[in-house]
């Protein structure tokens, strides 16, 4: 494996298992009958166990948005042109995006990273970090280069490193590139063995017939590129993209750093498989914030054995699930923080009558 990503790698401990007895027995201290705040309760064990802290913080968090193109969007698999890309990247930058609306309400911040626009971007607000123009056609050539792999899943880690100094407790992970449904799908049925068609969605909102025929580009694809599934490195620089590696990068830098990530829709949950077959410790940091309607979601999900906190038929990303998510960790790790014990309200618990 490459010595960027085992540096990362050795850097991540497995989640703090007793912090997380702790808390649960913590838990049952709170003045609330035992297990009644259900998931909330998993969610404020996985805290703890994540930060190794009986009182974990989510606040102040940042959302990071990686940008950047598909060469595949030649194809016609998307339902929009290649120039919405730098398109949204503007409309974030001026804060005008879904991602926007969401983090202003949660008081997060965002930074938008350019890790592979096509087009030469200039506009304040945007961190450029452009590994490269966007990616080859990967129906004509591998995605990318392995070292460009690397370089954009650097990207990634260095944004979490730059957020971490300027203290976020907590991280909130999404994308932008148009035809990235397409490479997501690619690397999907390559890791799991899944049927193409199984985890083709229709994405910007394709018809019928342009989704039989993104299925077909997808077949042709994982047909000439042979990415290996077992590598999957092989997988992201032959039939992926730079945000996706970006956020590979992301999650094994949040592992390392032991901050709470929380994933969002298909293509970051894609990229979590990707960190998650790196490095099996990472999953224990990821917390799922919504199910994509789209529906190899389901089968990425699966492969990571993760239950969503929200489903809301939404197939967005730009991290918009997950930053919708975010208040139910708040309010995980404001119940250990702020919630007064038996003891100490003075109320009868359970065996004490
Ligand atoms: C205006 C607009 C804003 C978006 N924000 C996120 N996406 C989402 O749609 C794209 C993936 O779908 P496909 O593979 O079909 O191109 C990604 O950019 C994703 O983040 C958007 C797409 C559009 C059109
Ligand atoms: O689930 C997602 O992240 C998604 C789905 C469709 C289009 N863009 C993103």
């Amino acid at each position: 494996m490459s010595d960027i990503v085992s540096e990362w790698i050795c850097r991540i401990q497995p989640i703090d298992r007793d912090a997380a007895e702790h808390t649960r027995a913590y838990l049952d201290t709170l003045t609330k009958p035992p297990g009644s705040l259900g998931e909330l309760e998993a969610l404020a064990i996985q805290l703890s166990a994540i930060t190794g802290e009986l009182m974990p913080r989510v606040t102040p968090t940042s959302v990071l948005v990686f940008a950047a193109d598909h060469g595949v969007a030649e194809e016609g698999v998307s339902a929009f042109p290649q120039a919405v890309t730098a398109q949204m990247v503007a409309n974030f930058a001026s804060g005008g995006a879904a991602i926007n609306v969401f983090a202003r309400q949660i008081g997060a911040d965002v930074e938008i990273v350019d890790v592979g626009v096509a087009s030469t971007l200039t506009m304040p607000g945007v961190t450029h970090a452009k590994v490269r123009q966007g990616t080859d056609n990967m129906a004509l050539e591998n995605a990318m280069q392995c070292d460009e792999a690397l370089a954009a899943i650097e990207v990634g880690t260095a944004a979490v490193e730059r957020a971490q100094q300027s203290g976020a407790k907590c991280l909130i992970v999404g994308e932008m590139g148009i035809a990235n449904t397409t490479a997501s799908s690619a690397m999907l049925a390559v890791l799991t063995g899944t049927p193409v068609a199984q985890v083709v969605g229709a994405g910007t909102g394709i018809d019928s017939a342009q989704q039989a025929h993104k299925v077909a580009v997808i077949e042709r694809v994982i047909q000439v590129r042979q990415a290996d599934p077992n590598d999957p490195l092989d997988v992201l620089a032959k039939v992926g993209g730079l945000e996706i590696a970006a956020m590979v990068g992301t999650y094994l830098a949040a592992a390392a750093h032991r901050l709470p990530i929380v994933v969002d829709g298909f293509i970051a949950t894609v990229a979590a498989l990707v960190a998650c077959r790196l490095c099996p410790a990472v999953r224990g940091y990821l917390v799922f914030g919504h199910r994509s309607e789209e529906p190899g979601h389901a089968t990425a999900l699966e492969a990571l054995d993760a239950q969503p906190l929200l489903a809301l038929g939404m197939r967005l990303g730009e991290g918009s699930g997950a930053a919708l998510a975010f208040p139910l960790l708040q309010a995980a790790a404001g119940m250990l923080n702020e919630m007064a014990t038996f003891a100490d309200a003075g109320v009868s618990d359970k065996t004490s009558q």
